[in-house]
């Protein structure tokens, strides 16, 4: 390719910040977040339960409820068919070179980079690309599993509906994505019904159904946590084949590191609503940079053999009703010192291709100079 999209990340989210507007207060569910996967890459996002992770998830592709609404940010997510087939849909909303459009752009078709930022994008968009580019599965999959009708014509369903498939294409196209995520005799499970599969053979139905459009990007929220630790660690297998043979961007989220260490190559740490550490998955299990993420290896059984009782950070993840003005960890902090408490930390490289967000960084740094790192406004980077 010569546009120089492939080689950047198939999705990548920048400053992305969302909020749900209730009657009593404002939660900042998530703020300035940036994230990014490449192609046959995975990225694990982990934390606490209520540190943002699942409106993470729901903010990729528009699928915030009111009161909740984005704030802020970008989605970009580079396929070159989908940024061809909206900027022909909505020619009104492109940015070329050459053409200019106004600033309610989405489709922005660069010498250098080719997009469709999903952020920006209209409900009518966003319905095409949910599913067909970036698919979910989530954690209950009886949930997302319709009662009334068979697994079978829930799958067809979707390719008549998006594929344009006939009847008997769609069974067949059914009987091969049951096939290939495990399910045994498949042409005989198709007509079966959701609360005929066990846990985990509904998940595995829920993975073909998201797989049955051939999504670039795969996002699953905590698709193990409800399972027993044995099809858990098949259904990571599984997942783990399938990227391979699809290529798939897959973004795995997760409260648990153990997960974390089988699936993902690179980890985004989330903590009240932001990300605290970005790193690759061997760097972050040897050297965790923020005092939270070492907080959450400590209380992985298997990093700590001799102990009899497991150390836990004290305390609960708070719920963000303001935006951040300084380090909302720094309570629950083993490392804090005064200036945690009137100073947002910004991210700052703490090895290649890793960065956290915390006041003792950059480490090699007097601690005066440092804190003058992460008090510059944004407008004084070079953003
Ligand atoms: N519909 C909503 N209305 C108000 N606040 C919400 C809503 N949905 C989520 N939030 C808030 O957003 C924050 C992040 O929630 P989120 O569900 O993303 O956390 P999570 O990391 O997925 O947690 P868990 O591990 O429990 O799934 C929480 O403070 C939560 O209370
Ligand atoms: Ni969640």
């Amino acid at each position: 390719m010569t546009d120089g999209s492939s080689d950047r990340p198939v999705l990548s989210v920048e400053g992305l910040s969302t909020a749900y507007f209730t009657d009593k207060e404002t939660v900042h569910a998530i703020s300035d977040i940036d994230l990014s996967v490449r192609r046959g890459e995975t990225l694990g996002i982990v934390g606490e339960s209520g540190s943002g992770k699942s409106v993470t998830a729901r903010s990729l592709t528009g699928m915030v409820k009111s009161p909740g609404r984005l704030l802020d940010g970008q989605i970009k997510y580079r396929h070159p068919e989908t940024v061809t087939a909206l900027a022909e849909r909505y020619p009104d909303r492109v940015e070329t070179p050459s053409a200019h459009t106004e600033s309610d752009a989405f489709v922005f078709d660069g010498p250098t980079d080719r997009y469709v930022d999903l952020a920006a994008a209209p409900e009518t968009a966003l319905r095409s690309v949910r599913g067909d580019d970036i698919a979910m599965v989530f954690q209950d999959p009886l949930a997302s599993l319709n009662p009334v009708y068979t697994v079978g014509n829930q799958i067809k369903e979707l390719l008549k509906i998006h594929r344009d498939f006939g009847d008997s294409a769609a069974t067949e196209r059914a009987v091969d994505l049951l096939d290939s995520v495990g399910i045994p005799d498949p042409a005989r499970r198709l007509r079966e019904y959701p609360h005929q599969f066990s846990g985990g053979m509904q998940q595995r139905a829920l993975i073909a159904m998201a797989l049955a459009c051939d999504p670039e990007v795969l996002v699953c929220d905590e698709p193990t946590t409800a399972l027993d630790v044995t099809i858990q660690a098949q259904i990571l297998e599984l997942l783990d084949d399938l990227q391979a043979e699809r290529d798939l961007a897959l973004l795995f989220i997760t409260h648990d590191m153990g997960v974390i260490a089988e699936i993902a190559d690179r980890v985004s740490v989330m903590y009240a609503g932001e990300v605290v550490e970005h790193a690759p998955v061997e760097a972050l299990f040897e050297t965790p940079a923020h005092p939270y993420s070492r907080g959450l290896l400590a209380s992985i059984p298997s990093q700590n053999p001799d102990t009899e009782h497991l150390p836990t950070i004290d305390g609960d993840v708070p719920t963000p009703t303001s935006e951040p003005t300084q380090c909302r960890f720094a309570p629950r902090c083993p490392d804090a010192f005064d200036a945690c408490r009137d100073v947002h930390p910004r991210h700052v490289d703490v090895g290649e291709d890793r960065t956290a967000s915390c006041l003792l960084y950059p480490e090699d740094q007097p601690r005066e100079r440092a804190l003058r790192t992460h008090s510059k406004t944004t407008t004084e980077e070079n953003r």
